[in-house]
């Protein structure tokens, strides 16, 4: 049995291709490279360049490898860029997942797992945001993402393909071992950017908002680690496997870090007081976003990197490994 990783070239997914192979797990990414890089698959896993759309080529590969479970990581994640081309991201997010699932129904894939995001709760309000709260996107990113959500419902009712949805929260760092990390040129993560106002790769740092109705006025985020995040997807795709019922849950640590919170563990662990600019508020950022997390933990799922310092040294030596990738 081998699991079929889509976007296993990218950030998130190329951790999960480690943390699979680490349990021991037979693995084939699909990547359209659209994103993602080549030399981020470990040599240990299959690799298939190409779209996640094309049904003959997932297929084929699925019948090849002997494909039994699919990890869905694939899609456009900008969610400015989604508003200026919501229908690039409907296509690429929505569509293509469409014909995904269908083929996974075709070819009697027996469990999938996909990457939503809390982007689908909008501008909830409530400390902790729980699964069954309202959904209420409020950006074409987030909307692509949920009507995947449905479609996978929707499909195991019909056709009875066995789904986890993984909602995350903020994901960061990188991996421990130093064999991954974010690369995107033009990231605008928070804990990637101020990583890299700390080693002078930026110039200053913006603080997006100062006026918000939180603790300190900035926005507060759930923070959880890249590997930490993989393997609560090992944990799902166990659950399935062993029989466990469809479910939907929120990945996150269940508490929060403010943007100057964050900017300040970025200056104690770099020892750069880089410069901090106090600007407006960016559109669409919702004040706070913390999640509950009762469900992933019941699985059995349990944190081992959640430490904003750890976090952010981690993104700091994978800063200085892609600036030494870069010059050599
Ligand atoms: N990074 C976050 O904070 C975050 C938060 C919530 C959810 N997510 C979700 O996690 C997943 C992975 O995100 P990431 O941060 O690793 O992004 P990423 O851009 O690093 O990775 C996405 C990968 O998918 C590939 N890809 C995109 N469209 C494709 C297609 N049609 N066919 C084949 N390959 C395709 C890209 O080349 C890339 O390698 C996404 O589904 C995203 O929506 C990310
Ligand atoms: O230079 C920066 C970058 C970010 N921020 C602030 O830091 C917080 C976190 O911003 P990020 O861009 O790191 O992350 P988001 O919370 O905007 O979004 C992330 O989480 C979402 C779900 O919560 C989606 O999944 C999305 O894809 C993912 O990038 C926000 O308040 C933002 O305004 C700054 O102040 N300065």
């Amino acid at each position: 049995m081998a699991v079929l990783v889509t976007g296993g070239a990218g950030y998130i997914g190329s951790h999960m291709v480690l943390e699979l192979l680490d349990a021991g797990e037979e693995v084939v990414v699909l990547d359209n490279l659209s994103t993602g890089f080549r030399w981020a698959v470990p040599q240990d896993a299959a690799f298939v360049a190409g779209d996640v759309g094309d049904q003959a080529l997932v297929a084929r590969v699925i019948e090849e490898h002997g494909i039994d479970s699919i990890l869905h990581f694939a899609a456009k994640i900008v969610v400015p860029e989604s508003v200026t081309d919501p229908l690039g991201y409907y296509f690429n997010n929505t569509v293509k997942t469409r014909a995904l699932i269908e083929t996974a129904v075709e070819k009697g894939i027996r469990n999938f797992v996909f990457s939503s995001t809390a982007a689908v709760y909008g501008n909830a309000e409530a400390p902790l945001l729980g699964e069954d709260m309202p959904l209420a996107p409020i950006n074409p990113y987030g909307r692509s993402k949920l009507m995947s959500e449905w479609m996978l419902q929707d499909a195991h009712t019909a056709h009875g393909l066995r789904y986890a949805i993984l909602r995350y929260f903020n994901v960061a760092g990188a991996d421990p071992k130093g064999r991954s990390g974010q690369s995107t040129p033009q990231a605008t993560h928070l804990i990637k950017v101020a990583a890299q106002a700390a080693l002078g790769q930026r110039p200053h740092l913006d603080v997006f908002g100062t006026d918000y109705n939180t603790p300190d006025g900035t926005c507060v985020r759930d923070y959880i680690q890249v590997n930490d995040l993989a393997r609560a997807h090992l944990v799902a795709l166990r659950h399935l496997r062993d029989g466990g019922e469809c479910a939907i849950m929120n990945c996150g640590y269940g508490h929060g870090a403010s943007v100057l919170e964050v900017v300040d563990v970025v200056k104690r662990v770099s020892g750069v007081d880089f410069e901090v600019r106090l600007s407006p508020r960016r559109p669409g950022d919702p004040a706070q976003l913390v999640a509950k997390v009762d469900r992933i933990r019941r699985l059995g799922w349990q944190p081992q990197h959640d430490s904003l310092e750890e976090i952010v040294d981690q993104a700091l030596r994978w800063e200085k490994a892609l600036a030494g990738r870069k010059a050599a």
